[in-house]
């Protein structure tokens, strides 16, 4: 290939074509003007030409003018000002040809590299994938890959966790910048297929906060049928102005069938968020991962603890008089706990089935469970289940795994699943009793019970029984226990 092309590109200068080869074949004519200078000359590079100008430096690829002279001798005027050396046809012929092998040569290298990124395990062909380059940074952030491209994923040697938070803070004026860490980067890419195109997204995790969005994001892409951002836009709260265009361009490109997928948690508690999602898509499908409001409200402060070590302490900042146990529903901790009058603006907007709760507890412990009803809710075959799963002692989390049990697992970043900072009990009482009530005005609006508030096992059992032996839809159990209780 090679020689054929070194072959090509001598005919072609050969025949005087106009560009830049047949530039060169003119430069190497005006040589051939010259009078002629002894073969030695050229060969030490005294007097003449230097031997390594007179072969690489071809003055015609950077001008037009053939000759040599007139170009101030810079490129190839011959030292000490004397005569240029006549070059006779064959050494014309011998330069034309080390030129043309060059130019092939930086050719060929060139069409390597553009053409020829590296390959997931050159499978690709085999499979009929669309070539995707892979970034080869290890640190990279995880995004969905084409079906066949997860599937042909290397991954990193023996690496279980992810490495530690790659932050960034968003800029106004720029475009949104990663404010989270995401799966491990291996085995994923942030490059954008060639293919598809980009489309505004039809479903959104709209929160909670510290509810689990990140795990389900992540479960989630690993589908062949989801393209989600990996990270969050913020477009509904912070960046609305920017116009749907923008937003759209964010985007991963999918193709038809693919769903587009984003997450930003704090959509959940932005009054404005419900409107602007219906405006741009009414049917836009939403999920919402919920936690034990006192969980999540320990995790919303350990997290602001980590960056600030100098805030007051939780009670502090959670109680208005600690005494009374008085809670300051105006703490955002706090209140984004407050469910149930968070969906309110919601169901203005949309209809309950269109929106989808998942259990940021159950997400922990059976995650294939809950994404199934995940895919399920979005229309998707049953494809990410428990193969993807296993628990990782060390992190005492979920991680993803590759179905077929090859290669490396992925967990979660560090800032997922930190220690939280120990609050005494008597607060985490105080706090519980305060969430109740709203927990249970909750669970009547969705019809549906998670483990934020703990049911005793006789209730969790009495639940079970009413369902099976007298016929009662869950919901209505749900209701009735938890009223009683
Ligand atoms: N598989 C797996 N691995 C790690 N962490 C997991 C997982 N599943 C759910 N979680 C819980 O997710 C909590 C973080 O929630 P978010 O991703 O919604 O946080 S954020 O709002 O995006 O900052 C995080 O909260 P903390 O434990 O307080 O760190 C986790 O409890």
């Amino acid at each position: 290939m090679f020689l054929g092309l070194a072959v090509q590109v001598l005919d072609a200068g050969s025949a005087g074509v106009t560009g830049s080869l047949g530039l060169a074949v003119q430069e190497l004519r005006g040589w051939g003007s010259w009078k002629p200078a002894p073969p030695d000359d050229l060969r030490r590079g005294g007097g003449g030409v230097p031997a390594s100008s007179a072969g690489l430096r071809v003055p015609a690829l950077s001008g037009t003018e053939t000759h040599a002279g007139a170009r101030g001798g810079h490129d190839v005027a011959p030292a000490h000002g004397a005569m240029a050396p006549r070059v006779s046809p064959r050494r014309a012929r011998r330069y034309l040809f080390a030129c043309s092998l060059c130019l092939s040569c930086s050719l060929l290298c060139y069409s390597l590299l553009l053409r020829s990124p590296p390959m997931r395990g050159g499978g690709y062909q085999q499979l009929g994938c669309p070539r995707t380059p892979i970034s080869s940074g290890g640190k990279k952030l995880l995004q969905n890959m084409p079906p066949c491209a997860l599937s042909e994923a290397p991954l990193p040697p023996g690496g279980t966790e992810v490495p530690s938070a790659r932050k960034h803070t968003h800029t106004p004026g720029g475009p949104p910048k990663p404010t989270e860490h995401r799966l491990h980067p291996q085995g994923n890419s942030t490059a954008t297929p060639r293919y598809g195109h980009k489309k505004l997204p039809q479903a959104i995790i709209v929160g909670v906060k510290k509810g689990g969005t990140r795990a389900v994001l992540e479960f989630i892409r690993v589908h062949p049928e989801v393209r989600a951002m990996g990270t969050e836009p913020h477009f509904f709260d912070r960046n609305y102005d920017r116009g749907l265009d923008w937003y759209r361009n964010l985007m991963p490109r999918s193709l038809d069938r693919q769903i587009t997928l984003e997450k930003t948690p704090s959509y959940f508690v932005t009054r404005e968020a419900p409107r602007r999602i219906s405006q741009m898509s009414p049917k836009v499908k939403l999920i919402v991962v919920v936690r034990n409001p006192v969980t999540r409200a320990i995790s919303d402060y350990t997290q602001t603890l980590s960056k600030k070590p100098d805030i007051p302490s939780f009670s502090e900042l959670a109680f208005l008089n600690q005494t009374s146990g008085e809670v300051d529903t105006t703490w955002n901790a706090i209140r984004i706990g407050l469910y149930a009058l968070h969906l309110q603006p919601w169901l203005s907007h949309f209809p309950i089935s269109q929106m989808h709760f998942v259990s940021g507890e159950r997400l922990i412990t059976d995650p294939a469970g809950e994404m199934a009803r995940v895919q399920d809710f979005l229309g998707l075959k049953r494809l990410v289940t428990d193969k993807h799963f296993y628990f990782n002692k060390t992190k005492g989390f979920p991680c993803l795994k590759k179905p077929g049990g090859g290669g490396a697992p992925r967990c979660l970043g560090k800032s997922k699943g930190r220690t939280h900072v120990q609050i005494n009990t008597e607060d985490i009482e105080q706090l519980r009793d305060f969430y109740r009530p709203h927990n249970i005005k909750f669970y009547e609006i969705v019809g549906q019970l998670f483990h934020i508030i703990e049911l005793t096992y006789s209730a969790a059992r009495l639940i079970n029984h009413m369902v099976k032996s007298w016929h009662l839809s869950p919901r209505t159990a749900i209701l009735f226990t938890v009223r009683c209780q």
